[in-house]
């Protein structure tokens, strides 16, 4: 399929597309839609001169924020959507064509990411009546997990809240992790062998990934266990639910809301989710900013370190996402809490890795296991697999 592919990932609020072209050095249109349903909604893009543009939609809905992307693709007419799906439990191990078993599987899945997956099959809807020719691919991020071993997968809960409920670690970020593992196996003489991915964004995850193959991640049944995140506590004691609510009378709805939308960086900084922002107040003394950075970076390498059991060898770290892609400091202070592993930070080299910048860290002639940033592609991943299905099928 020669036609360029529209990658749609529809969140409860906000949309963010691309059309990518199969050809590499075709401009990409991309951009995003926040605020749904608001006066100030609003979508912001990037046009194929390198432009931007900015277009106020005040209470759209998806299907009218689908209609304004659609007319901001300067005519170029996709031949194929993928959809980035965030849930796909144990039935979907790659992408698949959207149909209706395919939808309602999505569906059923959605009691496992009650915030994500609803909003996603929101977007396919919206498509469907949009592009009603087209043909649709789902894109997981659990899918890449699907390698994990049972060991890996399993909590140590009773048989049947696994058996019949299908509570077990998932893992997310899936489109990611394959991603900079693959590109790195590509850029390294080490190859595919054991590599440590920290993607570092609003949502934050880490996978150890060897030979291509997800071996462990931090996120599990949900998006919200593992690391520190923007708003997301990660890893919290899971008595402080009981906890909660005995002692405080805090509503499961509350802690729910409290541990996904109020805690991570937010709640310890008490000042934003933004990790520029709790950098620049650490950097003037903030104390609960600096906190939050030392928690934040402590948490990445206590993970990394755990993760790195899954290897039968450690190759290299892998940063991406907006902080890994953005931040000496973050990336220069996880290392630092690794000194047995024998990576060798090159300061310099990590100062100007940042803005979109892939490379290795390393200082010269470094034989231990290399340090990489390398700028994730979700979009082009997810357009990539939209391709691979649509061919399986032909
Ligand atoms: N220069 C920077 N220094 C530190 N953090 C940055 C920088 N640029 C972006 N970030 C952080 O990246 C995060 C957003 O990551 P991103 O991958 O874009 O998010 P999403 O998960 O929504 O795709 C925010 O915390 C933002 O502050
Ligand atoms: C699964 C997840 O955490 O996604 P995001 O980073 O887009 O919030
Ligand atoms: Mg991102």
């Amino acid at each position: 399929m020669n036609a360029p592919v529209l990658v749609i990932n529809c969140g409860s609020s906000s949309i963010k597309y691309a059309l990518i072209d199969p050809a590499p050095d075709a401009p990409r249109l991309a951009g995003l839609a926040e605020r749904l349903g608001s006066a100030d909604a609003r979508l912001k893009g990037i046009n194929s001169a390198g432009g931007s543009f900015s277009h106020a939609l005040p209470n759209a809905d998806h299907t009218q924020v689908l209609n304004a992307i659609l007319n901001s693709l300067e005519g170029r007419i996709p031949g194929a959507i993928g959809h980035r799906i965030v849930h796909g439990g144990e039935k979907f191990t790659q992408a698949a064509l959207i149909d209706s078993d395919v939808i309602s599987a999505i569906k059923a899945t959605a009691a496992l990411a009650p915030l994500h997956n609803p909003a996603n099959l929101a977007g396919i809807s919206a498509t469907q009546k949009i592009f009603p020719a087209l043909p649709q691919v789902a894109v997981f991020d659990t899918a890449f997990h699907q390698t994990l071993p049972v060991k890996a997968y399993r909590y140590a809960l009773p048989e049947n809240l696994y058996a019949e409920h299908g509570i077990r670690r998932y893992g997310f970020h899936g489109t990611s992790h394959a991603f900079v593992s693959q590109r790195a196996a590509e850029l390294s003489p080490r190859g595919a062998g054991g590599w440590l991915t920290a993607h570092l964004g609003n949502g934050c995850s880490t996978a150890a990934v060897w030979n291509n193959r997800s071996l462990d991640t931090s996120m599990g049944l949900t998006p919200l266990e593992g690391l520190v995140m923007g708003t997301r506590s990660g890893d919290v004691d899971p008595g402080l639910h009981a906890h909660l609510h005995r002692q405080l009378g805090w509503s499961l709805d509350k802690i729910d809301d409290v541990l996904n939308k109020q805690s991570g960086l937010l709640g310890l900084s008490g000042l934003t989710n933004d990790m520029r922002e709790v950098e620049e107040a650490a950097e003037q003394g903030h104390a609960r900013a600096m906190l939050a950075l030392d928690v934040f970076c402590y948490r990445i390498a206590k993970s990394l370190a755990a993760l790195s059991c899954a290897l039968p060898t450690l190759d290299g770290v892998i940063f991406t996402g907006g902080i890994g892609e953005n931040s000496p400091l973050v990336r220069s202070r996880v290392i630092s809490l690794l000194p047995h592993f024998g990576f060798a930070l090159d300061e310099a080299s990590n100062d100007v890795m940042i803005r979109g910048k892939e490379g290795k860290l390393d200082r010269a002639n470094h034989q231990g296991p290399e340090a990489w940033v390398i700028p994730t592609d979700e979009e082009g991943r997810i357009a990539m697999e939209t391709r691979q299905c649509l061919e399986a099928q032909a």
